[in-house]
């Protein structure tokens, strides 16, 4: 019996557009029950998602081993679809590895990576899925670089909100270019936030997640319960909350106890509907179990 696991991620982390992302304690498991004559998938997504060869996953394994056994598989998972929790990275990401287990392993994790970076066509998402933790990541189309850092000590107050934003549609929200002084403005918030990460001074990093230029600011129409949750949580003297990914979920980062009463203040003082989950970081990444 081989089952793989692969973490929920939170990418961008505010200024860090398609480069920053921080794996998040949701799972999509993926049980291999066996050989069978034509790929079947078990899946909780209801019709709308394929059960077949045709499923991103099967798909994706399919594109890295063509010539694989077909197999009987069973996914479960926590990620929503299309919130911005990264869960096309995890299905990309449970392929291929489902594709190097059955073929015995021959690719390496790097090898692996840039597959699903060209794939999914930004680093953010599937390079903390299969390294756990937070990871910052270029891609210049051969070539990925994933750097890791310490893995935050804080939490993830994630609101998911019920309406799906699928992330091709979000960044069509995108403008095709940044004006150049908006460009360094933007990218200064980022790499200081990259040093505030990598020096674990979460003072200055939550703040600075909150002064992205590069696309909340285009996004917002499409998510009106950011500004509420940064309101929310400013009136609290909480700063860290961002556009999860491409949206629509809303991700404030801070102590426990924190985010405890941010929400608590959400779900008496806002007329938000949807659910709110508080998350540790994954640290693991993938996770293949052999029995
Ligand atoms: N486990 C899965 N199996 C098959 N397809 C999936 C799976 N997870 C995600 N997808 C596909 O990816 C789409 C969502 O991708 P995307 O818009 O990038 O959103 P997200 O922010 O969740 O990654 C889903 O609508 C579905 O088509
Ligand atoms: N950098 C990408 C991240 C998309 O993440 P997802 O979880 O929404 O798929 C973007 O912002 O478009």
């Amino acid at each position: 019996m081989l089952t793989i696991s692969v973490p929920a991620t939170s990418a961008n982390l505010g200024p860090g557009f398609d480069s920053i992302g921080l794996a998040l304690d949701l799972q999509l498991t993926l049980t291999v029950l066996g050989p069978s004559q034509t790929w079947q998938v078990d899946h909780p997504y209801g019709p709308h998602v394929p059960s077949d060869a045709r499923n991103l996953m099967i798909k994706t394994a399919l594109s890295l081993v063509p010539n694989l056994q077909p197999q009987h598989v069973q996914v479960t998972s926590d990620i929503p679809l299309a919130r911005g929790l990264g869960s096309s990275s995890t299905a990309i990401v449970a392929g291929l590895v489902l594709a190097n287990e059955l073929a015995k392993a021959p690719f390496t994790k790097q090898e692996l990576l840039l597959k699903a970076t060209e794939l999914e066509g930004h680093p953010d998402n599937v390079a903390p899925a299969i390294l756990g933790g937070l990871v910052v990541a270029t891609y210049d189309h051969d070539q990925v670089q994933a750097v890791s850092l310490p893995a935050p000590d804080l939490y993830a107050s994630v609101y998911v909100p019920n309406e799906e934003l699928l992330t091709s549609a979000s960044r069509e929200a995108l403008p095709s270019d940044l004006p150049f002084k908006q460009a360094i403005a933007g990218s200064s918030v980022g790499n200081t936030l990259v040093a505030a990460l990598a020096t674990q001074n979460w003072p200055v990093a939550l703040q600075l997640v909150e002064q992205d230029q590069f696309h909340e600011q285009y996004r917002a129409k499409l998510v009106p319960a950011l500004a509420t949750i940064r309101q929310t949580a400013h009136d609290l003297g909480l700063v860290g909350t961002y556009l999860s990914g491409a949206g629509p979920t809303v991700v404030t980062l801070g102590q426990k106890a924190d985010l405890e009463r941010l929400q608590q203040q959400l779900k008496l003082n806002t007329s938000l509907t949807g659910q709110y989950q508080l998350l540790p970081v994954d640290a693991t990444g993938i996770n293949v179990h052999k029995s």
